[in-house]
């Protein structure tokens, strides 16, 4: 398949990033999500509504989503595990939300305490109340590469439960290597196997950097159809259930590289590394992209 000419970034950084970094700032959040809006990305997950007690780093996800002010044509999205997530979602005016599965038994009881089976009957009524509200909802498929309890993940298993939550009407499905892995041709088998199951333009990446081999499967994975990448800006982040884990691929690195193919995302390069280095300075350190080093 030809690569494309355009690639529309998903940006986790608000939310997988900074759920996993120490606390920051109500205000310092706004900042981030509207300083990532003014560098033309389109679609920013912005809040969690989980526990409290099992992620403090996102109990304040409401104010941060009244908090914003808002640009048209940007979507600002929230993980929302359960009914009662999905109320505080639709209080806090989320432009969509987003269940979490995962393709192993393992992470699922770790991350959300509960069978992968449960976690998916719990979504059926979330997903149709989301619905009668005209809520968009993604999908998440955790451990696709990988688990840090259960180890090897068939491709199969992967392809099933995005099958499902696809069926389930998520309008994508986004696909997790959270420890970070992946290798690029076992990356392309599994998205490939998925794509058997899911269309392929209902896809995205999800891939955590902690092996540094992200950006090397995103483009293997964008010659079998891949158009959708979430990306965390200075790479932010990691999995409070994957000890160990790196933040997803930094969003200036992908757009750094495809800008470089010729490949269009819509975004300012320099205002993103300013968002990225700007939130480095709030958690006391450098920015995680490379290029933003580079470049700074
Ligand atoms: C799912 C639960 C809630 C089950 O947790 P539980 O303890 O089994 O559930 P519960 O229903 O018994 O509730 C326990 C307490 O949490 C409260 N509660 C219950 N639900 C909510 C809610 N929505 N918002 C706020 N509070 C909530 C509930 O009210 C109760 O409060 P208490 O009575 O003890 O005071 C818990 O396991 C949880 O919050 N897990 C979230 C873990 C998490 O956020 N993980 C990181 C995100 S996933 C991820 O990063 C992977 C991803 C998506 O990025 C893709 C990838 O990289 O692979």
């Amino acid at each position: 398949m030809a690569l494309p000419t355009h690639i529309s970034l998903f940006e986790v950084g608000p939310r997988d990033g900074l759920q996993n970094e120490k606390q920051v700032t109500t205000a310092d959040k706004i900042l981030l999500v509207e300083s990532l809006a003014a560098a033309g990305v389109k679609r920013i997950e912005a809040a969690s509504f989980v526990s409290p007690k099992w992620v403090p780093q996102m109990a304040d996800s409401g104010e941060v989503l009244k908090g914003i002010s808002r640009v048209a044509g940007v979507r600002y999205s929230a993980l929302t595990p359960n009914l009662k997530g999905l109320e505080l979602a639709l209080d806090a005016n989320a432009s969509e939300v987003a269940v979490f599965a995962a393709a192993s038994e393992g992470f699922s009881q770790k991350n959300i305490n509960c069978s992968i089976e449960e976690s998916i009957e719990r979504f059926i009524p979330l997903i149709e109340k989301a619905k009668e509200h005209n809520l968009p909802v993604r999908g998440y498929v955790s451990c696709v590469l990988g688990c840090p309890y259960d180890g090897e993940i068939a491709t199969s298993e992967v392809a099933r439960v995005s099958e499902i939550l696809y069926k389930l009407g998520c309008y994508e499905i986004s696909l997790g290597d959270t420890i970070g892995v992946g290798t690029p041709l076992k990356a392309r088998k599994m998205v490939e196997a998925v794509a058997a199951r899911v269309p392929v333009d209902k896809l995205a990446l999800h891939f955590h950097d902690t092996y540094g081999q992200a950006l090397a499967n995103i483009l293997a994975s964008l010659e079998s159809g891949i158009r959708t990448v979430d990306t965390s800006v200075a790479g932010l982040g990691g999995c409070p259930y994957a000890k160990g884990a790196s933040g997803n691929l930094a969003s200036e690195d992908l757009v750094y590289m495809l800008h470089g193919m010729g490949i269009e995302t819509g975004i300012d390069l320099h205002k993103l590394i300013e968002a990225g280095n700007r939130i480095s300075a709030a958690l006391g350190r450098h920015s995680g992209a490379k290029v933003a080093r580079a470049l700074t």
